[in-house]
């Protein structure tokens, strides 16, 4: 069987993968991470999720199965990635109060060394609660916003935040889980039950 590869640093996507009938190695990838917002939000991740799935394939000789994900948040038009700052992460979640956003994933799963490249993408609607700026205060004084797309995690304090959702949890972690089983199985005859 061939090795499979996460090409994430991401603690959350290797999380996710490990709850499942897979064996992996972690190798990262080191692309900059460029957004063009005149995209199609689906056309930028499923770019994004390629170029570290490349980059990663660079890195190894044999042909191993290389995962790459990358999530977004998208609300009217924009693009809300990681905050780079606290004062970018309320102005963010200020603007996600009581509105229905998208989070979006690419997968792609690249047989290295081969041909074989196959990419797609996963969105969830999301609706935030009414946010009080004490909310959001307390929030951001915490570290849970760092490093996530949208400045919340909806798999901690953030879930007090989701009113509802309409999709595929995982991929608001950052995994969409039966999108990429469907994917292993089609593609690569892998199944993660
Ligand atoms: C909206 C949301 C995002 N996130 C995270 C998932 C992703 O890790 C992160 C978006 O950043 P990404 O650029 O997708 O991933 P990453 O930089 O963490 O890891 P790598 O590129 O090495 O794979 O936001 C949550 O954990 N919970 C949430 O509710």
């Amino acid at each position: 069987m061939e090795k499979i590869v996460l090409a994430s640093s991401s603690p959350r996507r290797k999380d996710i993968l490990q709850k499942y009938n897979i064996t992996f190695d972690i190798i990262t990838s080191d692309i900059i991470e460029n957004i063009d917002n005149n995209d199609l939000p689906s056309i930028s991740v499923m770019s994004l999720a390629f170029q570290k799935a490349i980059d990663v394939c660079k890195k190894i000789d044999s042909e191993s199965i290389v995962i790459a994900a990358d999530t977004i948040v998208y609300f009217k038009g924009e693009v809300l990635g990681k905050p780079k700052n606290k004062d970018e992460a309320r102005e963010i979640l200020r603007k996600l109060s009581e509105q229905t956003h998208s989070v979006y994933t690419g997968i792609a799963i690249i047989k290295a060394n081969t041909n074989k490249k196959i990419v797609d993408y996963c969105e969830t609607k999301v609706k935030f609660r009414r946010l009080e700026d004490e909310d959001i205060e307390k929030y951001i004084s915490g570290s849970e916003y760092v490093d996530k797309a949208g400045s919340y995690a909806i798999q901690g304090k953030g879930a007090l935040f989701v009113e509802s959702i309409e999709g595929s949890y995982s991929n608001v972690v950052g995994l969409p889980i039966v999108k990429l089983d469907t994917l292993l199985k089609k593609y690569f005859k892998i199944t993660l039950m």
